[in-house]
């Protein structure tokens, strides 16, 4: 019986590899550098499952290239929003990701992203490494303390209660969390509130939601105007959840205090763009599941749930 053909766009570790090439013919772009759209629309003609990555743009394009042998695609990512989901449900394709396996690291990375904003650490460094830092200033790059503050999270997943475990040891006052539902997980660590509570009360958000219709944009001058502003928001979800040309202008005026970003529109947000000549803005450049124990788990997971769903 020949072995079902299974593209993969990008060099992956070889554990998760190896498991594909078990069961099924390996075609790998072995590189680490995005696969060109033309070369994937046509390798992934007969194949019947897809292996991919946040950047693949998996559009009807795609699926019609691939044609009606493609029954899976496995994405090497938690977010699905690359992928028409919509087109593959229509056409029965599966598609699987791998949340679980990356919350901690995602969830420890927006810690160290928000202790990096509000310290003023990347302003510090800065300073460092251009010698422009001086002798100690008793006045000098003063940040706050998340002691005694009210955190706010927007999106109360995995990634969301993952940072609010972490920060309660840090003494927060209060977490407070916007979400569709009551998740019974809060209980004990986070309060649910209205959006509007959320930006009102918060001396600090994180944004760990999905983008989604209605979490595109959110996060404009309109939001902006209801924070305090000495508030420090966090995003470490999408870039499309926060309105950029809203966030410099908040930024600049100082309507809200400060952010970090470790995702943008586009990714990686060009040197000469405004945002990135904030003092106040911290930008990195998505980093949220790049540990080792992440990266592999989620490939292993991602070839995993291609084998399951083709056998
Ligand atoms: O952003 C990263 C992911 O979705 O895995």
């Amino acid at each position: 019986m020949t072995k079902p053909k299974v593209i993969v766009t990008r060099r992956v570790p070889e554990e998760g590899l190896q498991i594909l090439r078990e069961k099924c013919t390996v075609h790998v772009w072995d590189s680490d550098d995005i696969m060109p759209r033309d070369e994937l629309l046509k390798r992934v003609h007969g194949s019947e499952g897809l292996f991919c990555t946040i950047n693949d743009v998996i559009d009807r394009e795609v699926l019609d290239a691939a044609g009606s042998s493609l029954k899976v695609i496995g994405t090497m990512s938690v977010g699905n929003d690359h992928i028409n989901v919509h087109e593959c449900k229509r056409r029965q394709i599966c598609v699987a990701t791998t949340p679980d396996v990356a919350s901690d690291s995602a969830a420890e990375l927006s810690v160290a992203l928000l202790l990096i904003t509000t310290r003023r650490l990347a302003e510090g460094l800065a300073a460092l490494k251009s010698g422009t830092s001086g002798s100690w200033k008793p006045m000098w790059l003063l940040g706050n303390v998340s002691m005694g503050k009210t955190l706010g999270i927007f999106g109360f997943g995995r990634v969301g209660f993952g940072i609010a475990r972490r920060m309660k040891p840090f003494g927060v006052h209060k977490i407070l969390y916007t979400d569709l539902i009551d998740v019974t997980y809060a209980e004990g660590i986070a309060s649910r509130v209205s959006f509007d509570e959320l930006l009102a009360q918060s001396d600090i958000i994180c944004i760990c939601c999905a983008v989604t219709a209605q979490t595109v944009g959110i996060f404009n001058k309109n939001a902006f105007s209801k924070m305090k502003n000495t508030a420090v928001l966090i995003n470490t979800a999408r870039g499309q959840i926060i309105n950029q040309e809203d966030l410099y202008d908040a930024l600049q005026n100082n309507v809200i205090g400060a952010a970090g970003l470790d995702v943008t529109v586009p990714e990686p947000l060009p040197l000469d763009h405004p945002l990135m000549t904030c003092n106040r803005c911290v930008i990195l450049p998505h980093m949220g599941t790049n540990t080792v124990e992440a990266r592999m788990a989620m490939c292993v997971n991602t070839a995993k749930n291609i084998v399951a769903m083709l056998d």
